[in-house]
């Protein structure tokens, strides 16, 4: 089963409940990005925002933290309600991270960037809920999709299956209803999409045709 997750940093900032209240309906999950200023060169929002966002959203919030230090900042996602939180496998201590979110009752996820192999993340996948896999480079939203990152999201595919793990796959940047196939087919599971939902003039709508691009190509996979 394929998630859709909307990426709020599509959305209008300035009517953020009611932007995730029209897409939720076709929502599977809320995808959060964090932004610090220092990891990736764009700031965006904290645990504040997430702590207002929850009194108006029952919908799972899964954090993207790009940050250099989000260690420091676990708790304070948890406690503002965040469900997940992913931090990037390049800012290092990946096992110390992913055991702290889990032991906040967090899902824990690991991200790795386009450019980064994954070599870097195999060690941990024991220790994750969640492998996101970036197809653009992480900072920005409404980026080309990456297609030279497919062969690395089926190799990772591969790997959770080969080791029998439950962790979901899942992709960012530059999903929309024609890549959407093309990384459902390569083995994700989690389709985070921004500008190709909030960015739409009917957002509910353009997440349903996600999911179904999605859905029709695993279909036509399996009849293959
Ligand atoms: O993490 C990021 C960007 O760094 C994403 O979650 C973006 O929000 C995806 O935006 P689109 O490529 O779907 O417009
Ligand atoms: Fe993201």
């Amino acid at each position: 089963m394929v998630l859709i997750a909307p990426s709020v940093l599509s959305a209008d900032f300035g009517n953020l409940a009611e932007a995730v209240g029209e897409v939720s309906p076709a929502a599977d999950w809320l995808h959060v990005d964090v932004m610090d200023g220092h990891f990736v060169p764009n700031l965006t929002i904290g645990p504040p925002v997430v702590a207002s966002l929850r009194r108006h959203s029952g919908l799972f919030f899964d954090c993207h933290l790009m940050m250099e230090d989000p260690g420091s900042y676990l708790g304070a996602f948890a406690e503002a309600g965040a469900n997940g939180c992913t931090v990037h496998v390049e800012v290092g201590r990946s096992a110390e991270l992913l055991a702290e979110a889990r032991r906040l009752g967090l899902q824990a996820g690991l991200a790795l960037n386009p450019e980064t192999p994954l070599d870097t993340v195999l060690p941990y996948l024991e220790a994750c809920d969640l492998l996101l896999v970036m197809t653009v480079h992480p900072g920005f939203g409404g980026q080309r999709f990456m297609a030279e990152v497919l062969p690395k999201l089926a190799e990772a595919r591969k790997a959770v299956d080969e080791r029998g793990l439950a962790v979901r796959i899942e992709v960012d940047g530059g999903i929309d209803e024609h890549t959407a196939g093309l990384v459902a087919r390569a083995g994700a599971d989690v389709l985070v999409a921004g500008s190709a939902i909030f960015g739409r003039e009917r957002p509910w709508e353009a997440a349903q045709a996600i999911r179904r691009a999605a859905e029709g190509a695993l279909a036509t996979k399996g009849a293959s």
